[in-house]
């Protein structure tokens, strides 16, 4: 790991590369070609993951002559125009509200599958989604929204941690799926969130802070609360009160330690408390194919957040409602439920 954060984020381009042009393109005609709009952060981690997992990449910028040395050897960068025209698959790894100065590029667009990877600055709960917006400034392409959970560092490392999970969501079926592809290919897993309308969710997705934190949080602060009173009560005001031995100054660190335990291991009984749940009501029942009770479902959610922590393996809830998709959905957990 110490060597791959040392690693430059963007590998130089090897001297003698000085060929825009594809030679794989000319030598793989079936190789498939994917179109990226922008040459930033993203757009580089995208192109090199792309090139890795075998797709021709043209890239389109404003400054393609300034922006070459930035890339893989065997991307192509071009103007923008170009690229638009060349690829039927296009990302648009340009900020939002640069959307409107890539107009021009309409009829080069038209009938082929843009996909928005922007996110807002602050949570937008009124809409329209920056997906919609750029849909709406491309009437004849078909918008796909995804890949904006991913950062650039996850794209460019590889789908190893958790982070595999990309969600999409578009109007178009057929350019969904295509992109869905496409993920897999790169090694992530799509998550289809439905119609292009979930973009505004999607767009909120990282910009919130430990999402489903607040009853954890909530929980330990009161429990922290109860531990440090009870240990006050016994260890400084009752000597204090029986023998008029002043321990006050044990409030600040003593209490304190002593408390933190307490509260640490309550915090992680309940963490296994809804999975214990969850087994006696499966040995009860006699089968693992019933779905838990509805009071079951948020505790449950409540255990993934702090696992999601603990084993950044898997984020879904899925094996509390149903068992069976568990080892499908996260095998690095199933042996830690122990259901
Ligand atoms: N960085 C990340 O980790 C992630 C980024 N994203 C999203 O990806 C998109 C791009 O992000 P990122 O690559 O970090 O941004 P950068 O600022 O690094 O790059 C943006 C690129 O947009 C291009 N561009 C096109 N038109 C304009 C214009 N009018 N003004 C300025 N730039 C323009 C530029 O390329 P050129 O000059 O060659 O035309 C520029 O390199 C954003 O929407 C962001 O929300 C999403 C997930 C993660
Ligand atoms: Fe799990």
């Amino acid at each position: 790991m110490l060597d791959e954060m040392s690693r430059p984020l963007i590998r130089g381009r090897p001297e003698g590369g000085a060929s825009r042009r594809l030679e794989a393109s000319m030598s793989d005609p079936g190789t498939p070609l994917v179109g990226i709009l922008g040459t930033g952060d993203f757009s580089r981690s995208l192109a090199r993951r792309l090139v890795a997992s075998g797709y021709q990449v043209v890239v389109g910028s404003r400054t393609p002559k300034r922006s070459v040395a930035l890339f893989p050897e065997e991307a192509e960068v071009t103007s923008q125009m170009e690229a638009a025209s060349q690829a039927d698959l296009v990302f648009v790894a340009v900020f939002p509200e640069h959307h409107s100065t890539l107009v021009e590029l309409k009829p080069a667009l038209a009938g082929k599958t843009l996909v928005d990877v922007s996110n807002g600055l602050r949570i937008n709960l009124d809409g329209p989604s920056n997906a919609e917006r750029l849909a709406d400034l491309f009437p004849e392409s078909f918008v796909v929204k995804g890949f904006n959970t991913i950062s650039a560092w996850s794209l460019q490392m590889g789908p190893r941690d958790g982070s595999r999970q990309i969600y999409l969501c578009s109007d178009s079926s057929k350019a969904k799926s295509s992109v869905m592809q496409l993920c897999r290919r790169l090694g992530f897993i799509p998550v289809d969130m439905g119609l292009l309308s979930s973009s505004l969710d999607l767009e909120n997705l990282p910009l919130y802070l430990f999402p489903s934190w607040r009853l954890p949080i909530l929980c330990t602060l009161c429990l922290f609360i109860f531990f440090y009173l009870y240990n006050f009560l016994r260890d400084v005001l009752q000597p204090f009160v029986t023998t008029g031995k002043s321990a006050f100054y044990k409030m600040p660190i003593e209490t304190v330690n002593v408390t933190l335990p307490s509260v640490a291991l309550v915090m992680i009984s309940l963490v296994y408390l809804p999975g214990l749940c969850a087994a006696f009501l499966q040995l009860r029942w006699g089968t693992k194919y019933n779905r838990f009770p509805n009071w079951l479902g948020p505790v449950a959610q409540q255990e993934e957040a702090v696992w999601a922590v603990q084993l950044p393996v898997c984020g879904s809830t899925r094996h509390l409602q149903s068992v069976p998709s568990h080892e499908e959905v996260c095998p690095l957990q199933t042996a830690q439920h122990g259901f």
